[in-house]
């Protein structure tokens, strides 16, 4: 689990956890990754932490030998760390778009050719890649837009290459998700999600965290055996390219699923 020390990384690792699975919370604030281990085997299950930057070629290889030798195989793998920052076309710096790239295309693909190379081409598995929602382009996030339609199609590729050897992969893009992630952009653009974004949705709220990685869960599980190079859209039918008339008023009844974390900062203002 990529970005595991945090956010929906952090509620899939508890969810993977309670179902079983030992988990590999990789990310690189080290005190994030130890709280999420310790978490865990609070509650029972199994994990250990990884301190990498998915960016880092040699410490991707390092991390993928460490985990198949800690816990005897990667059976699924899911690139969710990832991340990026608003600004206009016109102003992105190269050196700003390379790192944006970087960040949530070319770190994902290391991880995933280390992982089918040190593990999955020989036994199997799943491979889960989060992107976001990039339908029609993602003004403001041209960068990460780039970024995550390559992974998209990235995904696609590998699922198509990689069937043979009994591997899965697949897409999911998250819409308006109430994370701790979102609580780290400033008031502005999250006020302006909250007043813009989130009224021309059809289901008017925030998805949560556990909503995310419900569908994770799924896309590993044998529940998902069928299933492969497809993206699975967890957005209450976003905006994005879309034009919907809506009526009818906010159900903020689903604002449940955060384990152990705090009501995250954008839910503020919304009840
Ligand atoms: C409000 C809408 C949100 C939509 C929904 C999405 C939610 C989420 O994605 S939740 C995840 C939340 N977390 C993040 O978004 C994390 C954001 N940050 C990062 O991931 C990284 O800082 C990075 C990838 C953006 C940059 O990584 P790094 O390699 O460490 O980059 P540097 O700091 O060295 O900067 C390189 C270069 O990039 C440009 N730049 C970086 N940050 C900014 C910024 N905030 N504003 C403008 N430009 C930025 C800049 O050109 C840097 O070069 P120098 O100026 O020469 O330093
Ligand atoms: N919340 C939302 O509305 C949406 C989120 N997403 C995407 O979902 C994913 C999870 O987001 P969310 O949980 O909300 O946000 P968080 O910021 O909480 O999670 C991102 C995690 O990725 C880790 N990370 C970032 N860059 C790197 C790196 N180079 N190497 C290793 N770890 C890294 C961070 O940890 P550390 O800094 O310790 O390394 C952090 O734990 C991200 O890819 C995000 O962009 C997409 C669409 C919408």
């Amino acid at each position: 689990m990529t970005g595991g020390g945090s956010g929906i990384g952090r509620c899939t690792a508890h969810e993977l956890a309670d179902l079983g699975a030992n988990v590999a919370i990789i990310g690189r604030k080290q005190e994030r990754l130890d709280n999420v281990t310790a978490e865990i085997r609070d509650d029972g299950g199994t994990a250990a932490s990884f301190n990498c930057d998915i960016r880092d070629e040699e410490r991707v290889k390092e991390v993928v030998a460490e985990v198949v030798e800690r816990f005897g195989g990667i059976h699924g793998l899911v690139n969710n760390a990832g991340g990026q920052y608003k600004s206009p076309l016109e102003e992105i710096s190269t050196k700003g778009f390379e790192a944006v790239v970087r960040n949530n295309l070319t770190g994902g693909f290391i991880f995933m050719r280390e992982v089918f190379n040190g593990y999955m081409k020989e036994h199997g598995g799943s491979i889960v890649n989060i992107i976001a929602d990039i339908w029609h382009g993602w003004p403001g996030f041209a960068h990460s837009g780039a970024a995550r339609g390559g992974m998209l199609t990235l995904s696609e590729s590998a699922a198509g290459e990689w069937a043979e050897y009994g591997i899965r992969v697949n897409a999911l893009a998250p819409g308006s998700i109430a994370s701790s992630g979102l609580d780290t952009y400033p008031e502005h653009q999250r006020s302006y999600i909250r007043n813009s974004v989130i009224p021309r949705q059809p289901l008017r709220r925030f998805g949560t965290e556990s909503e995310i990685s419900a569908g994770i869960v799924f896309l590993l599980s044998p529940a998902a055996a069928f299933v492969t190079g497809t993206c699975l859209r967890i957005d209450g039918a976003a905006p994005n390219g879309r034009r919907w008339v809506l009526n009818g008023s906010n159900n903020n009844e689903a604002y449940n699923g955060f384990h152990r974390a705090q009501r995250p900062k954008i839910l503020e203002g919304t009840d």
